[in-house]
């Protein structure tokens, strides 16, 4: 289990004159909560190494005991999860969900589907993240999910209901989770006929369905394709166990360290992704390259160096849309304006990413211009050092980081980064390995 961590109010970051050294990434977010979720499914146990151990993964083993699921953690880095075979051997539980979108979105899908007596909630925040598209879904087919709250948004109250669909519809344009939460859930549905789910409307963060669909193989169950638009999973299919699973090092989280080596100087290299992930977020190298970075790929190792200022760059985003608010901090540096395109999720996340990050680039001296789906950035001539507001966001606090390279030569006052702690949604290190390859005054 965590170890409780004490977090300062904020962290002063001093300038930082050159990064370089080797980062050993904690587990994929999205890898370690759908598999979590996929061997509790399961038949048979599944040992899972290397488990991002954070507050998201904690709310999905915390749920996942409620719910009279047994796990245990063997070492430091092997969990044991003893799957129910599809059935849920608690039938009442009052669930927290923190913030995490993937423990609370497949979650609801699963629960509905089984039957049972269930409240979801989260954190304030969690309160104003959409999930009517998926209710909607769901309860189209006869599944019997109320608002407790605000409609539209979590508390959830589910109640058994009869969901046994031969289709089903949901919108993509504000969550891929919610497509995510209803394929995860669909072969509990298609007991003894096929089932087919068709996205209404655009599907944004395509990448994450791409993994859904790979752990779903992975435990047993095939799902046919037609392009973006229907998916069907043919009937008699169940989740087995594959005995024995490993997590990826989180993709996202390796965004700050491969762009601080874009950055100022490098090479930097993280540990535990590749070139053959399957992570959509391995993508954020490809942007790092477009801005003129040098970017080599091992098979489990990524490192990128800088080539001088990087290049503006001005493109869409919607493929990866966490790793992208890295690049917004990397623009800091470069040597022009850059555009972020189709980016409207961030408005649905953590906090509201596209004000916060235009609040923020602001501070240290950027011109920036707020779009409804895009952000763009004009750095200063120097950095202003300044004080950051994090929104209770992982990725605010980790990406302006960044913000401390000195990349301009900048000396003296320290950039301060408030409410450290938010890190530990995904990356309970992150400050910790971010001095590791941080090189003061050796340039
Ligand atoms: O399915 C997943 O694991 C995720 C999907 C993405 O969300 P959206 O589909 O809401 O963009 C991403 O932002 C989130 O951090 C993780
Ligand atoms: C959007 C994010 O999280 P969640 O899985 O809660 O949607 C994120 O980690 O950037």
């Amino acid at each position: 289990m965590t170890q409780q961590k004490h977090y300062p109010q904020h962290i002063d970051l001093e300038p930082v004159m050159h990064v370089s050294g080797s980062v050993r990434l904690p587990g994929s977010k999205s890898i370690s909560n759908r598999t979590l979720l996929l061997a509790a499914l399961s038949e048979g146990a599944t040992t899972i190494h290397d488990l991002l151990d954070s507050d998201d993964t904690q709310v999905m083993l915390a749920a996942l005991r409620s719910l009279g699921i047994e796990w245990e953690q063997v070492d430091e880095r092997t969990h044991v999860v003893r799957g129910a075979g599809g059935a849920l051997p608690v039938q009442q539980a009052d669930l927290f969900m923190g913030n995490a979108g993937t423990a609370i979105r497949p979650l609801t899908a699963a629960l509905a589907v089984i039957g049972g007596d269930y409240t979801l909630h989260g954190v304030a925040r969690m309160h104003e993240r959409p999930i009517g598209d998926l209710v909607d879904a769901l309860n189209a087919v006869g599944a019997q999910i109320e608002y407790t709250g605000v409609p539209g948004f979590p508390p959830l109250r589910i109640r058994r209901g009869e969901v046994k669909p031969d289709r089903m519809a949901v919108r993509g344009n504000v969550s891929s989770q919610f497509l995510t939460a209803l394929l995860m859930a669909a072969p509990l549905m298609a007991t003894d006929h096929a089932v087919t789910i068709e996205v209404v409307g655009e599907l944004i963060s395509k990448p994450y369905i791409e993994i859904t669909l790979n752990l779903m193989r992975r435990f047993g169950v095939t799902v046919e394709q037609d392009g973006w638009q229907s998916f069907t999973v043919q009937p008699g299919q169940r989740y087995l166990s594959p005995g024995s699973i490993h997590v990826e090092g989180d993709a996202s989280s390796a965004s700050y360290f491969l762009a601080a080596g874009a950055i100022a100087g490098g090479p930097v290299r993280v540990e535990g992704v590749g070139r053959d992930s399957i992570q959509g977020d391995v993508r954020f190298a490809d942007a790092l390259e477009q801005m003129g970075a040098t970017v080599t790929r091992g098979e489990n190792w990524i490192e990128a160096k800088s080539n001088g200022v990087l290049k503006a760059i001005d493109a869409d985003f919607n493929h990866i849309p966490d790793a992208a608010m890295t690049i917004a901090v990397a623009a800091l540096y470069a040597d022009g304006t850059s555009t972020l395109r189709n980016i409207a999720s961030w408005r649905v996340k953590e906090t509201d990413r596209l004000a916060a990050m235009a609040t923020e680039l602001r501070k240290v001296g950027a011109t920036v211009e707020e779009g409804a789906d895009y952000i763009r950035i004009t750095p200063p001539q120097q950095l202003q050092p300044a004080t950051i507001d994090t929104y209770d966001d992982h990725r605010m606090a980790m990406c302006f980081a960044l913000a401390s390279l000195d990349g301009k030569a900048r000396r003296g006052n320290a950039m301060r980064i408030n409410d450290p702690k938010c890190v530990a949604k995904t990356f309970p290190d992150y400050f910790e390995a971010f001095a590791k390859i941080a090189r003061n005054g050796v340039f």
